[in-house]
């Protein structure tokens, strides 16, 4: 509980305190009644034999009213704990949101991404099925109220009658309120074990619901995806409710535990009220003291809490871990950024294996990528050319060697800033369902608004004017078909947005441009286009090119051929047709296809 209340101060100190207010509040108010009615009671024979010594008529009054408003002060408590229990939720709901996404964020690289147990801890920290921080949070004014009404009651249950008595039921209480945390400790044990197959329960969900409509309806996998998604939930769940179930049982027993100590202490009071050894206004405050600390009894809440603190540890969790496997090391202040490169990008000696793989992607490959230079980058499927993308753009640090930008070690450099000098087109470029002009500004948003030449410029580059000038609201067309007036593009379409944010990038001042697989989706006028242009649009930036469409990279300044981790050949289109090696049989092999009836390919040297 007090963990809890420390976070719920750090985040909504206001909402905190008043919440905490009213917890106080609202118990003393409860003891006062208690203590009001045993008063009232207790006073009634007295004034109506108007004994010597008795409350005045007037004095009676005032005690009545008292009564009365401790009664309405309580009637509003619980109105007054809806608004500031909505309040604080609202903070809650925020801070959550940011305590579970922005650890998961933060880190220019993307490693922990593929890490399973981060991925679990994060999915405890979002928490479902009653194990979320903010339904703990909910409870915890509860608790503190139902401890300070259990303390309050028990001193007077005291105070009017048996001070072991008192201290007995409170002992009794949180003997019973341990016990359910405790059985609410299996429950949590059971879900953290099973939460890679609540992942991937909401993996099949996410599937048939919003992720691959299309092809779920051709396969005909609706039912097959509902089966799965239930069949994995059932199968992930059933161990917390087997656990939730015993500790149902336990909650019985200890209830019926609990109702025999009340029942006794009753019963105990009326043997000593019977033998006339307690007056009639301690009696009548006793024994509502009594059922009052029986009421305390607040099993619901610590359950609550225990699970809500469950998910809570998970996120204090989630940045450490991340932190502490994958540190990101301090950048070196040196190195200005701003201009970098302005001599060449240097892979030296450099080897990688993804986390938990068995074999490398890269091994002990050299390669220089001079400044202003449009290299292309050729290979078969799996060589690697996107993981050495990545491995430019500081995505992963090499296993091995080191990466250079102007001779520092790019491990060294601010990665935030260095980013921010790559502009790139990866294989699975983002659609934002956004606004098209989003889809473009978001290139380098820091200049979304105030680089208005640079967007038409982009735009203009990539060829994607037209086709977005004819949708429904032009540029403020949302791309979407979810959204009302939301329109969808085709693949083409879609890699040419693409292409127009990495240029827009590259016009707010990103130097080295990357475009893996640009023309993928393109057709052949788009193709054509995009190769005549390619040379002017990468002049003066330092390019990187992927493509399996040799027409594509055939321009470039120069190409490589990545194999078996390495470079294998360098050197222009023309060169490396005249070397004859992997590089000419494989245009070889596409131009080939291309050639009918009596066309000739041109005569390979070598
Ligand atoms: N995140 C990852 N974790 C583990 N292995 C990966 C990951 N991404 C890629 N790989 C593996 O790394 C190898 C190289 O993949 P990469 O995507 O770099 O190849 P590529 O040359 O770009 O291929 P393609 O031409 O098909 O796009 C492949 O064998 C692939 O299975």
């Amino acid at each position: 509980m007090f963990t809890l209340l420390r976070y719920m101060f750090r985040i909504a100190p206001a909402s905190a305190a008043a919440s905490l207010g009213l917890a106080v509040t609202s118990s003393v108010v409860s003891v006062l009644l208690t203590y009001l009615v045993g008063q009232v009671v207790g006073a009634v024979p007295g004034v109506i034999a108007n004994e010597p010594g008795a409350l005045t008529m007037g004095a009676f009054s005032v005690l009545l009213t008292a009564l009365f408003v401790a009664f309405l002060v309580e009637s509003v408590m619980p109105s007054l704990d809806q608004m500031i229990g909505l309040n604080l939720d609202n903070h809650v709901h925020r801070a959550l949101a940011i305590g579970i996404t922005e650890p998961v964020l933060v880190p220019r690289r993307i490693a922990h991404l593929e890490d399973p147990e981060i991925k679990d801890i994060q999915e405890r920290a979002k928490g479902k099925a009653g194990f979320q921080v903010g339904r703990g949070i909910r409870n915890v004014r509860w608790l503190l109220s139902s401890r300070l009404t259990l303390l309050g009651s028990a001193a007077l249950v005291g105070q009017m009658f048996s001070w072991p008595i008192a201290i007995g039921l409170v002992v009794v209480t949180l003997i019973m309120e341990y016990y359910r945390a405790m059985t609410c400790e299996r429950e949590i044990d059971s879900w953290w074990g099973n939460t890679e197959g609540q992942r991937q329960a909401e993996y099949a969900f996410n599937l048939g619901m919003k992720d691959a409509p299309k092809e779920i309806r051709v396969f005909g996998l609706g039912q097959y995806l509902l089966d799965r998604y239930v069949a994995k939930w059932t199968e992930a769940f059933r161990p917390v409710w087997q656990a939730r179930r015993r500790g149902v049982v336990a909650a019985i027993g200890i209830g019926v535990f609990h109702l025999a100590a009340q029942a006794g202490a009753i019963l105990w009071l009326g043997r000593s009220a019977l033998a006339g050894e307690l007056p009639l206004t301690q009696v009548a405050t006793a024994v509502p003291a009594i059922l009052a600390v029986g009421m305390s009894y607040n099993g619901w809440a610590v359950m609550m809490i225990r699970r809500g603190l469950s998910a809570y540890q998970s996120m204090e969790l989630l940045p450490k871990i991340i932190a502490e496997r994958y540190p990101e090391p301090a950048p070196d202040a040196r190195a200005r950024q701003n201009e970098l490169p302005r001599k060449a990008i240097r892979f030296e000696n450099v080897s990688f294996r993804y986390p938990g793989a068995d074999h490398d992607v890269l091994s002990n490959l050299d390669l220089e990528i001079r400044a202003g230079e449009a290299l292309a980058l050729v290979g078969v499927n799996g060589a690697g050319k996107s993981t050495l993308v990545k491995l430019l753009g500081g995505a992963y640090l090499p296993t091995s060697g080191r990466i250079t930008i102007d001779g520092v070690d790019l491990a060294t450099l601010d990665l935030e800033a260095w980013q921010r000098r790559v502009a790139a087109i990866v294989q699975d470029f983002l659609r934002f369902p956004l606004p098209a002009t989003d889809n473009v500004v978001l290139g380098a948003v820091e200049h979304a608004e105030d680089l208005p030449d640079a967007f038409d410029e982009a735009v203009r580059e990539a060829g994607i004017g037209e086709v977005v000038e004819a949708l429904p609201a032009k540029w403020d067309t949302i791309l979407d078909k979810t959204y009302e007036g939301g329109v969808d593009l085709s693949g083409g379409e879609w890699q040419r947005l693409a292409l127009a944010r990495a240029l827009f990038a590259v016009h707010a001042g990103a130097s080295v441009l990357v475009l893996d697989e640009p023309a993928a989706a393109l057709d052949v006028r788009a193709e054509a286009r995009l190769v005549e242009r390619y040379l002017d649009l990468t002049s003066g930036v330092t390019s990187l090119i992927i493509s399996h469409r040799f027409s594509v990279v055939r321009d470039a300044h120069r190409i490589c051929v990545l194999d078996d981790g390495r470079i294998v050949e360098s050197g222009t289109h023309d060169e490396l047709l005249a070397q004859n090696g992997r590089y000419a049989t494989m245009f070889r092999l596409q131009a080939e296809r291309y050639v009918t009836g009596d066309e000739e390919l041109e005569p390979v040297d070598g």
